[in-house]
């Protein structure tokens, strides 16, 4: 065997990605498996893994070779029963994925949204004036986790009793796209109840008639989607549309109470408010991994993934990857941040992030127009989970005008 002839060897490491201390702060084990090579086999789990930003990008825009309807967790659907139906948009892919797809990039789409700017942003005066009573408080629970749960439940058209549900079935759902340990032990005694409320209220009758929940109702009724598949479509928002942006305001928040001069940028241009957003969103991925299933025996930078693989995506290390980012350790309002893969790539990309964006920009507005600084006034606390980078609490000391 000469030189040329030795296959490259894949590169292996045995840490557990989903080990608490991991959890707690992944940064370095992002850096390794970044260097050790383009893809890198996790003994832990079995499943081969990608951190830079290159292969990232390219697994999850060839939807044929790396498939959703095994499952986008550990869980291969192939060989195991998902603990839910599975998502019609996630877990499903063309041409089933593809009507249902179609109806929520038309009801959460960016002109569907226009229609509620205003009253968001009112509302996030509103709130905002309230909490800066105090000049101490808790940003999780005063702002990430309040501004969300006062806007998306009623744009979803849900009733007022039992909201309390969504943020713990959410977490368990992303904790459950994980190995099977104790996070999702956790919250296994109590996700039966969570999803009891959940799912009846994805059924017509308890949907207000002008809501997200009502638009897909109506695309049913036009056709556009069958009365079976509706429901499943108002679960996908109420899965994934508040924890995702709870945690995504959580990191908006901590970047700009650890960087007191991008809020200098910020208040001197409000403008920037979006693109802060998404430059929070690159910089911590509140969304840091997830998994596809190869559809046939294929080769990716020299490691062949055999049929039926699963492969883990690393967005948070693919949104840090110095081969694509300058600086990418920095929070910096000066860069471009679009690029980034904290949303997904290609056809599953999230089709929720313009309301997320619009959340973004209403909480960020109001606080801008009223916050002159603000900074940490005590230690902030994670909140772990399989899936999503969170905080628990987050002490804040504001200065106002
Ligand atoms: C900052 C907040 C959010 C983040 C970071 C986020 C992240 C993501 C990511 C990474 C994906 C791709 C999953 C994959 O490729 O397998 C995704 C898909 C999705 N997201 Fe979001 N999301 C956010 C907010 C939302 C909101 C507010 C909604 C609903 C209103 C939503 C609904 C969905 C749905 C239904 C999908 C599946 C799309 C498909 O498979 O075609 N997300 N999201
Ligand atoms: O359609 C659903 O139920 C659903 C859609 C999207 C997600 C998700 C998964 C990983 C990263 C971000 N979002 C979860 C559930």
């Amino acid at each position: 065997m000469t030189e040329t002839d030795t296959p490259p060897v894949t590169a292996s490491l045995d840490t557990d990605p989903f080990a608490p201390d991991v959890l707690a702060n992944p940064l370095p084990l992002q850096a390794r498996l970044r260097d050790a090579g383009p893809v890198v086999y996790l003994e832990s789990h079995g499943v081969h893994a990608l951190a830079r930003y290159e292969h990232v990008h390219a697994v999850l825009s060839d939807w044929q070779t790396f498939q959703s309807a095994a499952g986008v967790g550990l869980a291969n659907f192939r060989e195991e029963k998902p603990w839910r139906p599975p998502s019609l948009l996630l877990e499903a892919d063309p041409p089933l994925h593809d009507a249902p797809r179609a109806v929520l990039s038309r009801v959460l789409g960016p002109r569907a949204l226009r229609g509620l700017r205003q009253a968001w942003a009112e509302d996030a005066r509103a709130l905002v004036d309230q909490v800066l009573r105090d000049t101490e408080f808790d940003a999780v629970t005063a702002l990430a986790q309040a501004f969300p749960l006062r806007v998306f439940p009623d744009a979803v058209g849900l009733e007022e009793e039992g909201r309390h549900h969504l943020l713990p079935y959410g977490d368990h759902a992303f904790n459950a796209f994980g190995p099977p340990n104790a996070l999702v032990d956790k919250g296994a005694p109590h996700i039966a109840g969570h999803a009891e409320w959940v799912n009846g209220q994805c059924t017509r009758e308890r949907l207000a008639p002008d809501g997200f929940g009502a638009a897909i109702w109506a695309a049913a009724d036009r056709g556009d989607v069958t009365a079976e598949q509706a429901p499943l479509i108002v679960r996908s928002l109420l899965t994934a549309g508040v924890d995702t942006t709870v945690h995504a305001l959580g990191a908006l928040l901590y970047a700009f109470a650890t960087h007191p001069e991008q809020w200098r940028r910020l208040r001197a241009d409000p403008g920037l408010a979006r693109v802060a957003f998404d430059e929070a969103v690159r910089w911590e991925s509140p969304v840091q991994t997830f998994f596809r299933t190869t559809t046939r025996d294929v080769e990716i930078a020299g490691t062949t993934v055999p049929d039926g693989g699963k492969i883990l995506t690393f967005l948070g290390a693919a949104n840090r990857d110095p081969r694509r980012w300058d600086d990418p350790d920095s929070f910096d309002l000066t860069r471009d941040p679009s690029a980034h893969v904290g949303f997904g790539m290609g056809i599953h990309q999230c089709v929720g992030q313009h309301v997320a964006r619009l959340e973004a920009e209403s909480l960020l507005t109001a606080l801008a127009e009223r916050v002159e600084e603000i900074e940490l006034a005590g230690a902030p606390r994670r909140h772990l989970n399989n899936t999503l980078r969170a905080w628990g609490s987050m002490p804040v000391r504001v200065r106002t005008v």
